[in-house]
Formats: C-alpha cells, sequence, structure tokens
C-alpha cells in the first residue's frame, strides 16, 4: 500500500497521468542495496475486480512495427490483413504503402491522415530512402526525439520520458556478459553498437544542436530497456510500444494486471482482485518459466533481482519440478548430458541451474538444451528452413529425456511454435492434436484461471481450427485420411466440439479482453455463426446440447493420441 501524497522516488509525484484511475508513487520493490527507494511504480486509486478493465490509453506515445509486419500491417490502426480477428463481416482489408516515404503502410485514406497528423509529417521525408534498416526501437527513439523537438509532445509526457531509468551503465557492463550472449545479443563493442545508432538516429530526427549525442544514447537505452512489446489482440510480437506512463508499471512474477491491445488501444485489466492504494505489477517475461530462466531474463534485460512472492519460493514450484529424480535419469541420457557439458557453453549459464550435484549439473544440461532450440526458433522472426524439424527435435529431446511433464517449459512452449508451424504449413489435423494435448494438459496447470488471456487466446485457436476441420475443404489437406478416419471411429464429431470451444471463449471474452473489444465481437460473430449451423444440424439444437458430454470425452481421448 502507498500513500498518494508521498513524492516520489524521484521528485515531485507527476499528477497529469493520461491514465484514469492511476497514480505514480515510490514502490518498495525498486529498492538499491541500501535499502533506498530508488524506483517509481503505478497505483491504482481505487480497488478493482479480476477480470475487470483498470485503465486505458487510446493509443500509446510510440507503437513502432517490426520490420516483418511493414507489409501486411496498417502502420496507423495495427489491422492486419493476415488476421482476421480485425476484419468485420469476412471483409478482406488490404494496405497500401505512403507514396513519399514507401516505409510505412495505411489500410485507409482516414489512418493514413491520423498518422500524417500525429508524426509520418515529421518522418515521412527523413525515411524517404532509408529502406528498412532500422529496427523498431530505433524508430521509437526517432520518433519521440521528433515529436519533442517540434513540440508535438506536451512537458509533462517529456518530464515523464525523462524520469525514467535510461539503465545506460546497465546496459553497458550487461551487453559484454554471457547472459547476453545467450539471449542473443551480438557481440559487437556496445559503445561502438550505440554510437551508430546514436548517429542515425540524430541523422534522422534532425536534433544536431538540440540534443547532444550522449542524451541520444541515453534517451535509446531508456526507451530500449522501458519498451512493452507490441502485440495483437491474440498476443502475436508486431513491434515496439513505449509510453511514458505505462512504462511506470514494474515486474512480478505473479502479476495482478496485464495489458492486452485491441488495435492501437491499450487496456490494462485486473487479472486478480485489486485493492485501493495497491501497486500494479504486470510481468515483462514468460512467467511459466522456471525460476533460474525467470531470474535471469529479468537480470539481462531488466538489471534487477526478482523478489516477487513467487520468486521467494525459490525453484520449488510447478514451474521447476521434474518427473523424476536428477539420480534416476538413465545412464543415455546421463552420458548425453556429459558430452554437453563437455562441448556446449549453455550448460553452466546460470539461467539452467539446477543444482551443485553431478546429476543436478546433468540435468541443468538437457534443460540448457531445450532452451537452446527454443531461443533458436524464437530468434527467427520468420520461419526459417528446416525450422519445424528443429522445433520437433526440441520437443522430442524434452519428451525423450524422461524429464519433462508436459506442461514443464521448454517443452510446453516448443509445442506452441511446432503448432504455429503446423498451422503455418497448412497441416492442420497434426496441428489439433497438439492443439488437444495443450487444451488438456497444459493450459489447466499453466493458466489455472479459465479466463487467463493466453489460455482464452489458445482455445480460441482450436476452436477455429476444429471448425475449419468440420469443413470440406479440410479434407483435401494430404495428411487428413488417417487422423480424419480415426477422428470417425472413435466417434469424434469436430462441428459440435468447434461449437463447444468456441462457447466456452464467448462466455470469459468479456473478462480476458473487454466486452467491447474487437476480439470480443470476433468471437461472438464466429460463436453466431456457428448457432446457426448447430439450429440446421438433421438431428437438432437439443440434441446437440446432449452430445457436448460425450464430446468433450472424445476429445480428452484424442490429447492421448500423440506420442509426445
Ligand atoms: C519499465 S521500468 C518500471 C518503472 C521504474 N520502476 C521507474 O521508476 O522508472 C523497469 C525498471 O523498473 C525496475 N523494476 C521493475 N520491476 C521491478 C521489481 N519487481 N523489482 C525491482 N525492480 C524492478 C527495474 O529497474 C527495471 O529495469
Amino acid at each position: 500500500m502507498c500513500d498518494p501524497s508521498y513524492h516520489t522516488a524521484k521528485g515531485i509525484r507527476p499528477t497529469n497521468i493520461p491514465l484514469k484511475h492511476l497514480y505514480i508513487a515510490p514502490s518498495p520493490v525498486c529498492n538499491n542495496v541500501q535499502n533506498k527507494g530508488v524506483g517509481d511504480g503505478l497505483f491504482a486509486s481505487r480497488g478493482f475486480e479480476a477480470g475487470t478493465e483498470i485503465s486505458s490509453l487510446e493509443r500509446p506515445l510510440i507503437a513502432a512495427l517490426s520490420q516483418h509486419c511493414y507489409d501486411d500491417t496498417c502502420a496507423n490502426c495495427l489491422m492486419r490483413t493476415m488476421d482476421d480477428v480485425y476484419i468485420s463481416d469476412g471483409e478482406q482489408k488490404k494496405v497500401a504503402a505512403c507514396t513519399g516515404c514507401r516505409y510505412f503502410r495505411y489500410c485507409s485514406k482516414t489512418c493514413q491522415k491520423d498518422a500524417w497528423r500525429r508524426i509520418h509529417k515529421l518522418e515521412c521525408k527523413r525515411l524517404a530512402g532509408a529502406g528498412r534498416m532500422f529496427g523498431p526501437a530505433m524508430v521509437a527513439t526517432m520518433e519521440v526525439l521528433l515529436l519533442r523537438r517540434f513540440g508535438l509532445m506536451s512537458d509533462d509526457t517529456w518530464e515523464a520520458v525523462l524520469r525514467l531509468e535510461s539503465h545506460f551503465e546497465d546496459m553497458r557492463t550487461g551487453m559484454k556478459s554471457d547472459e547476453m550472449r545467450r539471449l542473443g545479443r551480438n557481440e559487437t563493442d556496445f559503445e561502438d553498437m550505440l554510437g551508430k545508432i546514436a548517429g542515425h538516429t540524430m541523422l534522422l530526427s534532425d536534433v544536431y544542436g538540440t540534443f547532444s549525442k550522449e542524451f541520444v544514447e541515453n534517451m535509446y537505452s531508456r526507451i530500449t530497456t522501458n519498451a512493452l512489446t507490441l502485440i495483437t489482440p491474440t498476443f502475436d510480437p508486431i513491434g515496439t510500444l513505449f509510453d511514458p506512463f505505462l512504462a511506470h508499471l514494474n515486474h512480478s512474477c505473479s502479476p495482478n494486471a496485464y495489458i492486452v491491445l485491441d488495435g492501437p488501444r491499450v487496456s490494462l485489466r485486473a487479472l486478480k482482485p485489486i485493492a485501493k492504494d495497491s501497486e500494479l505489477f504486470i510481468s515483462y517475461i514468460d512467467t511459466t518459466f522456471p525460476y533460474s530462466r525467470r531470474q535471469a531474463e529479468l537480470k539481462a534485460h531488466w538489471f534487477f533481482s526478482c523478489a516477487c512472492s513467487k520468486c521467494q519460493q525459490g525453484p520449488a514450484l510447478t514451474e521447476d519440478k521434474f518427473l523424476i529424480a536428477p539420480k534416476d535419469m538413465t545412464s543415455k541420457v546421463k552420458e548425453t548430458a556429459d558430452l554437453i557439458i563437455k562441448n556446449e557453453r549453455f550448460a553452466q549459464f546460470p539461467a539452467n541451474y539446477v543444482g551443485q550435484s553431478r546429476d543436478e549439473k546433468r540435468v541443468a544440461a538437457v534443460q540448457g538444451k531445450a532452451f537452446h532450440i527454443y531461443d533458436a526458433t524464437c530468434q527467427a522472426d520468420i520461419a526459417y528452413q528446416g525450422c519445424t524439424e528443429t522445433i520437433e527435435d526440441g520437443v522430442r529431446w524434452c519428451k525423450q529425456s524422461g524429464l519433462f511433464p508436459v506442461h514443464r517449459q521448454p517443452y510446453a512452449a516448443l509445442r506452441d511454435e511446432l503448432i504455429v508451424e503446423k498451422l503455418s504449413q497448412g497441416a492442420f489435423h497434426t496441428a489439433f492434436q497438439h492443439c488437444t494435448k495443450r487444451y488438456r494438459y497444459i493450459s489447466p496447470i499453466l493458466y489455472p484461471i479459465p479466463w487467463h488471456p493466453v489460455r482464452v487466446v489458445q482455445t480460441f485457436t482450436m476452436a477455429k481450427l476444429a471448425n475449419y476441420l468440420s469443413s470440406e475443404a479440410s479434407l483435401l489437406s494430404p495428411e487428413a485420411d488417417p487422423v480424419s478416419v480415426e477422428m470417425a471411429n472413435q466417434g469424434i464429431n469436430i462441428s459440435i466440439i468447434a461449437w463447444m470451444l468456441m462457447k466456452e471463449v464467448s462466455e470469459v471474452v468479456g473478462k480476458s479482453h473487454g466486452e467491447e473489444s474487437r476480439f470480443a465481437r470476433t468471437v461472438k460473430r464466429e460463436y453466431d455463426s456457428m448457432m446457426v449451423a448447430i439450429r440446421s444440424e438433421p438431428y437438432g439444437e437439443e440434441m446437440c446440447y446432449q452430445m457436448v458430454p460425450e464430446q468433450r470425452e472424445g476429445l480428452a481421448k484424442m490429447a492421448d493420441w500423440l506420442e509426445y
């Protein structure tokens, strides 16, 4: 709890913040080694029930797309041509490039005009001819500087940007550590790299004489350490989101809040009940990962040791448990682990730490290899050739080691990747089988809250897939035969399953995403059209309801069809 009349850790508390029901105040989690408050957080000025919206922004200060999204995403409303969450009434949208810079694309004249008025008029000429060489963090830095330099950013907002910790020195030291290398940062000398980025940014934003190079370097560092991932409503990463007020949200591995996006609209929602004047925490990382990995990621990217309620319990929770004791690994797995220890540096990374005994070090090596594969697949923005095989190797490795329960990371995360890959290849039946495993054995453990937004999105994907499998088109898929024949033999009625899953989603989407969100409207539309189909079934609606328990059982059994 915090008294709102306090000054903040960084001086006077800003009062003009555009986030309703929230205030900035010193956070008890941000203490230095002398136990002195060094950081602020966001606090609720009233109580909130779980599953409700705490506050929102119609758009954050900066929403910068990743390069791989330029061609299929509107740079203003963030509508994706690939993503039917946004495409109302089945209308396929297109995006057209700005004829000035040919850098960004827009879905309509209205979006183009809106972007022009907000920021694009300042950057269009500067980006023309620049190719697509700049990552989202650099574009975000350039936009922040341009907005300030040309008077489009208020003093309050600028002050909020400046009060954020830049972590410049931490970044300089951290860049050279093993952990950063493990996380895929290249080994280019940090100062050289940052100097180049600052040089480009200054050139692009025309700020020579306004800001020093050192200031711009600090700003880049400040934005990268305080930005959030720009996501779609279904949590696909599409770029970098920076907003100086939202950036005051601190982290917990057991968060009480989360952020969902609806186009550019940011909604901060309560995952747990929130008492008046309590601090809001979101998670910066995947909190289903084991303790050492969480600690290492937070240290490497955000430069702190997490002491949240979950981390205080150390590696003793579900996220860390293996199926067997280290000494009970088979001799074959132990031999392979010894080879990994001899040849691979990742076996010793703190992120994989399990314990000091010989067998625990072997477990760390086995886990290290699984995470090494997972990291490699995540770093590929777009699928690379052989990506599926790599992911399948990872999934098999977890299974064959005998160590990982099906929900233990990175086994579960590798399966998520595999589902995405299989869907993109049109291997819909295999993708569905993996979804059934996830639905039965994984999501309820990793996300025990039934309306947890990740769980809701996963069930939505599965419902859509089931609906597609119930169509005749799916039977044309080359792999359809063995699986669909087996489904028929086992009495699986995929139309009923699709409807049952979409019903489940429609009942909770208001809590996870908000009733008014475009995602909730899409779910409702999908459910309504399935309902029409159900009503026209020859055996009638009543009979469909009666079939649900049996189909639910069939679906549960399907989760065991796959070997791994
Ligand atoms: C996005 S900022 C959050 C706002 C920040 N506290 C401030 O006052 O500017 C992220 C930084 O806040 C601090 N932080 C966030 N969560 C923390 C936690 N659970 N424990 C300690 N420090 C934390 C770290 O310094 C981290 O790099």
